[in-house]
C-alpha cells in the first residue's frame, strides 16, 4: 500500500482487525471500564451541541438522550440544528472541500490513524462507557463495536482508498500517458446514521471522508453522546474545520434543508427500510433539481434466518441461534429472527434453545448478557409483537414473553413458535429480542423450504444453514444465493467483521455496497481521466485521407 507525495511514495498501514478485549474478572481493563462507567454516570447529563466549522454552536438544550438502563436518567441533553444552521454547515463544508480534497491521501490517513490511536488509548473507556450507557450495550457488545470495529474502519479505509488510487488505465499508446484521478463527488455527502452501532456511524462518515469528500452528518437521537464523542475525536485527530459537520436535530427538518441544496452529491444512510425508501423516493422525485445524479447508498432492515437440516449439530445450532437472536437484545440488523427446523430434530432443538434462553441474565450494565432495548418506541413496538403472539392461536410463547419498563426498557428474550410460516412473526422485522421458530416436514428440505425462505419476506440481509450433509450445504448455498448478502454455514448469522465478512444485503435490505470495503468507497468517488500527449503533429489529415 503506498501513497504519493511530491517527495516520496509511502506505505499505508496494512488491513488488520483490532483485537477484542475480554474484560474478564480481575483484569485491569475491567477495573478501568467500571471506573469510567461510574464517572460518566456521575457526570451525566452531558451537554451536546451541533458542531459546525469545528466549533460547538451552543443553543437551547431542548432534547435529551435517555439511558435505556434507567430511562429517567439522561446521558445527554442537546440542542438541535435549525434550517439556518444546516445551510451554514453546507456552505462551510463546501468551502472546506477545496483544501480537503487537495490534502494528500497519506495526510488524510494520518488523521484517521491518529483518531484510531486516540480511541485505542485515552478515549477507549470513555467511548465504551458512552456506548454502554447510552445505547444499552454490555462490555463485550460495546468492545466489538465502538472500539474494535471503529478502529478497524479508521485503520483500513486509507489502505482501501489507496487500492483505488492504484487502479490506473492499463494501456498507453506510444507517446501518451493515461492517468485516472480518484476525485471526491461533486458537492457534499449527506450521512444519516442509526443508533445501534457506533462503528456504523463511523463507517457512514469515514467512507466518504477518506476520499476527500465533505460530510454533513445527522446522527441518531439514540446515539447522540457517542456520536458527539466520535466527532470530537476526529477533530482532536486533526480533521480540518468544516470537513465533517455534526448536526443533531429533527430528522425531517434537517433533511428538508439538506434536500434544498442542489449540491448534495450523495446520501449515505444506515437505518430502517421505510425511511430509506422514502428518502430515495424524494431524491428521485426532483431529478431536474440536483447538480449531479446523487449517489444513494443505504443499508437497511432484515429478517434474518437460520435453516436447520436434519443432519445439523443441534446443540451448535441452538446455542448459536441464542447468540444470534439475543446478543444486544436483537438490535443488530443481522439479528436472527426466524428459524426453520425439521420435525425430526425439532423437540431437541426447542428444548435446548429454551433452556439456553431462560438462563440468560438481564439488567446489569457490565456482566449480564441481556440489556434494555433502546427507547420507549422500541419497547412499545417489541412488546406489542409479544402481546399479539400471546393472544394468537397459531403462536406459542416457548420462552420469555415478559417485559417491564418500570426502570429501563427491559424485555426478556422471547422464543415463539408458529404454525404459520407466513405469519408476521416470520416475515416482519421486529428489531428486538424476539425469535420465531417454524417446524417443517423433513421431506420439505429442498425447493419448498428454499422458496419459503426466499419469497416470504422483502429482505435479503443475513442467513445461515446448519447441516453436516455436504449435499444439503451445497443445495442451500445455491438455492438461497439471493436470499442473503451474508450467508453463513454452520455459524450464526451475526458478527460480521470488517475485512473478514464484508457486510450488507440486497432487496429491501439495502444497496449492498458492503460497509468497510473498497466497493463502498467507489460510491463516493467520481473519476477523472487525464491523458497527456508527448508528441506533436504537423498535419490534420490521417494517412487514409491522403489521395
Ligand atoms: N443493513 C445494515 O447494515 C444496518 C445496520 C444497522 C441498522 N440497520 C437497520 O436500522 C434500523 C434500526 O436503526 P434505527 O432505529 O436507528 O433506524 P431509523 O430508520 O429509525 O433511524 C435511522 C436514522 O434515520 C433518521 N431518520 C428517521 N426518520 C427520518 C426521516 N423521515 N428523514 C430523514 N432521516 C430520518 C434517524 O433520525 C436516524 O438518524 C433497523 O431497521 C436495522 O435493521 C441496518
Ligand atoms: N457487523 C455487524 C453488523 C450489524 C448491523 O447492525 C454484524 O453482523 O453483527
Amino acid at each position: 500500500m503506498t501513497s504519493s507525495s511530491s517527495l516520496g511514495s509511502f506505505n499505508l498501514l496494512p488491513l488488520s482487525n483490532e483485537p477484542f478485549i475480554t474484560y474478564g474478572p480481575g483484569s485491569e481493563e475491567r477495573d478501568a471500564l467500571i471506573s469510567a462507567l461510574e464517572l460518566m454516570k456521575n457526570e451525566a447529563p452531558f451537554q451536546v451541541h451541533p458542531n459546525v466549522n469545528g466549533k460547538d454552536v451552543v443553543g437551547n438544550l431542548t432534547e435529551s438522550q435517555a439511558m435505556p438502563w434507567e430511562n429517567s436518567v439522561n446521558i445527554a441533553e442537546y440542542s438541535t440544528a435549525d434550517q439556518a444552521l444546516v445551510k451554514q454547515a453546507i456552505d462551510g463544508a463546501l468551502a472546506a472541500k477545496k483544501e480537503w480534497c487537495r490534502t494528500p491521501l497519506h495526510d488524510r490517513a494520518a488523521i484517521f490513524y491518529r483518531a484510531a490511536a486516540l480511541l485505542q488509548g485515552p478515549y477507549r473507556y470513555k467511548m465504551m462507557a458512552a456506548t454502554m450507557l447510552g445505547q444499552g450495550k454490555n462490555a463485550y457488545q460495546a468492545d466489538i463495536d465502538c472500539a474494535a470495529e471503529t478502529i478497524d474502519f479508521l485503520k483500513t479505509f486509507p489502505a482501501l482508498a489507496d487500492q483505488l488510487y492504484k487502479n490506473q488505465p492499463p494501456i498507453n499508446a506510444p507517446n501518451v500517458w493515461n492517468r485516472t484521478e480518484v476525485r471526491p463527488l461533486d458537492g457534499f455527502v449527506y450521512a444519516i446514521s442509526p443508533f445501534n452501532f457506533t462503528a456504523l456511524a463511523a463507517n457512514i462518515v469515514l467512507a466518504p471522508l477518506i476520499l476527500g469528500n465533505v460530510v454533513i452528518w445527522k446522527p441518531s437521537p439514540g446515539a447522540i453522546y457517542s456520536s458527539w464523542l466520535f466527532n470530537h475525536i476526529m477533530i482532536e485527530a486533526g480533521l480540518p474545520p468544516g470537513v465533517l459537520q455534526f448536526l443533531p436535530g429533527d430528522a425531517v427538518e434537517v433533511t428538508d434543508e439538506v434536500f434544498n441544496s442542489r449540491d448534495m452529491g450523495a446520501l449515505h444512510f444506515t437505518g430502517s427500510t421505510a425511511v430509506f425508501k422514502s428518502l430515495m423516493g424524494r431524491i428521485g422525485s426532483k431529478m431536474e433539481f440536483w447538480r449531479s445524479y446523487p449517489r444513494i447508498v443505504g443499508e437497511t432492515g432484515g429478517k434474518n434466518f437460520h435453516l436447520l437440516h436434519p443432519t445439523a449439530d443441534v446443540r451448535n445450532a441452538a446455542l448459536k441461534s441464542v447468540r444470534a437472536a439475543f446478543e444486544y437484545q436483537g438490535q443488530k440488523c443481522s439479528a436472527l429472527s426466524r428459524i426453520y427446523v425439521p420435525a425430526s430434530i425439532a423437540e431437541k432443538f426447542k428444548a435446548m434453545i429454551v433452556e439456553a434462553t431462560e438462563a440468560l441474565t438481564m439488567g446489569s450494565t457490565f456482566t449480564d448478557f441481556i440489556g434494555p432495548v433502546i427507547s420507549r418506541s422500541a419497547y412499545d413496538r417489541v412488546s406489542g409483537y409479544i402481546k399479539e403472539a400471546e393472544s394468537s392461536v397459531d403462536v406459542a410463547v416457548l420462552a420469555g414473553g415478559v417485559f417491564d419498563d418500570s426502570k429501563g426498557f427491559y424485555i426478556r428474550p422471547t422464543v415463539l413458535e408458529t404454525k404459520d410460516p407466513l405469519s408476521k412473526f416470520m416475515t416482519e422485522e421486529i428489531f428486538g429480542p424476539v425469535v420465531c421458530i417454524y417446524v417443517y416436514d423433513d421431506a420439505d428440505f429442498g425447493p419448498k423450504i428454499f422458496t419459503l425462505i426466499d419469497e416470504s419476506t422483502q429482505y435479503a440481509l443475513s442467513g445461515a444453514v446448519f447441516a453436516k450433509s455436504r449435499t444439503a450445504i451445497i443445495e442451500a448455498t445455491e438455492e438461497l444465493r439471493f436470499s442473503a448478502g451474508n450467508f453463513y454455514i454452520n455459524d450464526q448469522c451475526t458478527g460480521a467483521m470488517p475485512g473478514q465478512q464484508p457486510f450488507g444485503g440486497s432487496r429491501s435490505s439495502g444497496t449492498n455496497d458492503k460497509a468497510g470495503t473498497a466497493g463502498l468507497l467507489t460510491r463516493f468517488m467520481s473519476q477523472r481521466t487525464i491523458k497527456e500527449g508527448f508528441s506533436t503533429i504537423d498535419n490534420v489529415l490521417y494517412p487514409s485521407n491522403m489521395p
